[in-house]
C-alpha cells in the first residue's frame, strides 16, 4: 500500500525570527582581483580595489577565496600566512584589519592559505569597522574532484578541513560564511539561516567546468531556499593559470533574484543590499 502523504503535517516553518540588523540598507563592493604569482602585488591590489569600493559608498567589501596566492596544491604552503601570529607573520590580513579601520568598514577577506601549526587550511577572515578580526571561518568542505578530461584537483592533497561554521556579528548585519565548495552543502546555509543570518558570503574560485553549470545555480538555491542575501566573490579569469577561475561573482537577494553580477574580467560590483526584503520575503511565502 502506498503511504499517504500529508502535506500538513511535512510542512516545516522556514520563516526563522532574525535579529533586527543595526543598518537596513547599505552598499555592497565584490572585488573580483586579477590574482598573480606575486604576492606583494596581489595585496596592493586588493588594498585599492577595496578603497575605490569604499569611495563609492560601500560599507561591506568582499574579496575572493585566494586572492593573494595562485589557486594550486603547490602555491599554498609557499603563500601561507600564519595568521594568529600577528601582523609580520600575516602582511595579508594585516592590510584587511588597516584598511578596514581607515575606512570604517566591514571587510569579509575572501580566503588565504593559513599555516597553523604543521597544517595548512583555506581561511577567510572577517574585519569590523574598528579593524578587529571578528571571524576566522576555514573552509569545511575541502575541493577534490576529478572529472576525466575536463578538471582535477585534491585541496585535500595540502589542505586541512575546517571543523566549525562561521556566524559573526557585523556592523552590517549577522553574516555566514562558507568558502567555495561550501556553498554546495545546503545543510550550512540551512544552519545559518536558522541562526538569523541576513547574508551569507561565499568567497568562490569556481572552474570552467562546474563554473557554468552550478555557480549561479548554487547560489540562488541557497538565497531562495533560505530567504536571506548571497554575496559571492571569484578572481577574475587568468586563461593561462593551471586552475582556471569561472568569475561572475554575483549578489542575490532573498527572492532568489540575481541583483548585480559580471562577467569573468577583474571588476568591483557595487550594489545595495535592503534587509526589510528578507522581512517581505518571508511575509509573502511562509
Ligand atoms: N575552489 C572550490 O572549492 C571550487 C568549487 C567548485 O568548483 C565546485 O564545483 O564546487
Amino acid at each position: 500500500m502506498a503511504a499517504s502523504f500529508n502535506p500538513e503535517e511535512a510542512r516545516v516553518p522556514r520563516a526563522v525570527q532574525m535579529p533586527t540588523p543595526p543598518i537596513t540598507k547599505f552598499k555592497i563592493g565584490l572585488c573580483q582581483l586579477a590574482v598573480t604569482a606575486d604576492k606583494e602585488r596581489n595585496i596592493a591590489l586588493a588594498r585599492k580595489a577595496i578603497e575605490e569600493a569604499a569611495q563609492k559608498g560601500a560599507q561591506l567589501v568582499l574579496l575572493p577565496e585566494i586572492w593573494n596566492s595562485p589557486y594550486s596544491n603547490d602555491s599554498f604552503p609557499v603563500y601561507a600566512e600564519d595568521i594568529d601570529a600577528g601582523s609580520d607573520s600575516s602582511p595579508s590580513t594585516a592590510m584587511l584589519s588597516e584598511v578596514a579601520r581607515l575606512l570604517k568598514i566591514t571587510i569579509v577577506g575572501g580566503s588565504i592559505p593559513e599555516r597553523c601549526l604543521d597544517k595548512l587550511y583555506n581561511t577567510c577572515c572577517v574585519f569590523g569597522t574598528d579593524g578587529k578580526l571578528k571571524a576566522k571561518h576555514r573552509k569545511i568542505h575541502l575541493f577534490d574532484i576529478d572529472i576525466p578530461g575536463k578538471i582535477s584537483f585534491m585541496e585535500s592533497k595540502t589542505l586541512t578541513a575546517g571543523e566549525t561554521p562561521t556566524i559573526v556579528d557585523t556592523e552590517v548585519g549577522r553574516i555566514g560564511i562558507g568558502i567555495c565548495y561550501d556553498i554546495q552543502f545546503q545543510e550550512l546555509a540551512i544552519l545559518y539561516a536558522a541562526r538569523g543570518a541576513h547574508l551569507i558570503c561565499y568567497p568562490g574560485a569556481f572552474n570552467m567546468t562546474t563554473g557554468p553549470l552550478h555557480w549561479e545555480l548554487l547560489q540562488r538555491a541557497r538565497a531562495a531556499d533560505n530567504q536571506l542575501y548571497v554575496a559571492t566573490c571569484s578572481p577574475a579569469r587568468d586563461a593561462g593559470a593551471g586552475y582556471v577561475a569561472w568569475g561572475h561573482s554575483t549578489l542575490v537577494g532573498p527572492f532568489g533574484e540575481i541583483l548585480a553580477t559580471t562577467e569573468h574580467e577583474e571588476a568591483t560590483i557595487i550594489s545595495e543590499i535592503d534587509y526589510s526584503q528578507i522581512e517581505l520575503r518571508r511575509r509573502v511565502s511562509k
